[in-house]
């Protein structure tokens, strides 16, 4: 079971990810970060590794597409706020 992250976790593990693009959802505890492709093909691909991942780790994105783009929320449903698992899928998104 994931745990919501602490403030020392949140100074160490968001702000890394502030700096790649992604930032706080106003009014949530999650972030979120838009990936421009550039062809839908692209888009789907990466959508594809990320969903992979995400399957494997039992933890899943709220996201959408349109044609080239892909609009990205990561937040922890069963502690209602970010946990470390949103980190770690943040951060293998940015690498795929
Ligand atoms: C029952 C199932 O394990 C849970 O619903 C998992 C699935 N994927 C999940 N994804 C996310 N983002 N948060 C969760 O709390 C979560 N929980």
């Amino acid at each position: 079971m994931s745990e919501k992250l602490s403030d020392a976790a949140r100074d160490a593990m968001l702000g890394p990810l502030f700096e790649t693009g992604w930032e706080m959802v106003d009014g949530r505890d999650a972030i979120r970060k838009t990936f421009k492709f550039d062809s839908f093909i692209s888009a789907m691909g990466w959508m594809t590794q990320a969903a992979i991942w995400a399957e494997k780790w039992n933890h899943h994105p709220e996201w959408f597409n349109v044609y080239s783009k892909v609009d990205v929320v990561l937040t922890t449903h069963d502690v209602a706020g970010l946990s470390a698992l949103d980190v770690k899928l943040a951060r293998k998104m940015d690498s795929i």
